[in-house]
């Protein structure tokens, strides 16, 4: 079998007398798509906050595409490919949508701060490119049209699409989405849906998703990891873990 995308052992997360996240593991094989779940405040956004960078895990190992990442700061593991979104739509609600995928780019563009105010030809290529890649993924999330209008005219569910496509003009290879079907209706929450699977298929990404929606989880996931109580309590395929009486004790049979 190839190197995982990212593994995980150990992940632990205190924050004073609590224990937020307790020797949390999870694997991710390249072009997977792996959900987390668990019930509220088990742990799951804190785990997403250590993988990125934004907390520094209190003990653990994470190792993306073969190389320990845990501790560095968050700008440096979204340049190692590393990306996602936040469980609250967090755009510049101000901006065009347009201009919310271009700022997205900025830090991983290809060029100096010379190259920017002398315009170079190196710089002009990489501003013609970005813009190409934020017209690309304007179109495939079906918002195109709406490039020049600021985010906060869309709806709910197109903030969430605009987003996954911020997301996607980083390029990334493990794409994080913290509940993107929270607070959608049924038709958006198929349409996510679709749109993960062709990011999957048609792009080859790799997806470690948070989600409440069961049926979507079941649905979509190759591999699920549950943690409750910041413990790793199960995994495996939906239909093992559907079936496994811990996940139903302390879950699903919540709901
Ligand atoms: N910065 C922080 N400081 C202190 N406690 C925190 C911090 N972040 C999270 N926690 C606590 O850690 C625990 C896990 O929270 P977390 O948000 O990771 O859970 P979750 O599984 O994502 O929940 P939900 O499904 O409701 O979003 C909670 O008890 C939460 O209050």
């Amino acid at each position: 079998m190839t190197m995982p995308m990212l593994e995980v052992s150990g992940l632990t997360m205190r924050f004073g007398g609590l224990l937020a996240v307790n020797g949390v593991a999870l694997t991710v094989q390249e072009k997977q798509i792996v959900s987390m779940i668990g019930p509220n405040g088990a742990g799951k956004t804190t785990v997403f906050n250590c993988l990125t960078g934004f907390y520094k895990p209190t003990d653990g190992k994470i190792i993306f595409r073969g190389e320990e990442i845990q501790g560095l700061p968050g700008f440096k593991v979204a340049r190692k490919g590393m990306i996602r979104t936040f469980q609250h739509v967090r755009l510049f609600k101000e901006m065009t949508l347009l201009e919310n995928l271009l700022v997205a780019q900025h830090q991983h563009l290809n060029t100096s701060l010379l190259a920017g105010l002398f315009k170079t030809p190196n710089y002009r290529r990489s501003e013609k490119q970005a813009l190409e890649r934020a017209a690309y993924w304007l179109e495939r999330v079906d918002l195109l049209e709406f490039a020049n209008r600021p985010a906060n005219s869309l709806a709910y569910g197109q903030q969430r699409r605009l987003e996954i496509a911020r997301c996607m003009v980083t390029q990334p290879s493990l794409l994080m989405l913290d509940e993107p079907a929270a607070g959608l209706n049924p038709r958006e929450t198929d349409d996510l849906k679709a749109l993960i699977s062709e990011l999957r298929d048609a792009h080859g990404i790799t997806v470690l998703l948070i989600e409440h929606d069961m049926k979507l989880v079941m649905s979509i996931s190759d591999h699920i990891v549950v943690i409750n109580q910041g413990c790793p309590l199960a995994n495996g395929t939906p239909d093992q873990v559907r079936s496994n009486p811990d996940v139903i004790k302390a879950y699903l049979g919540e709901t």
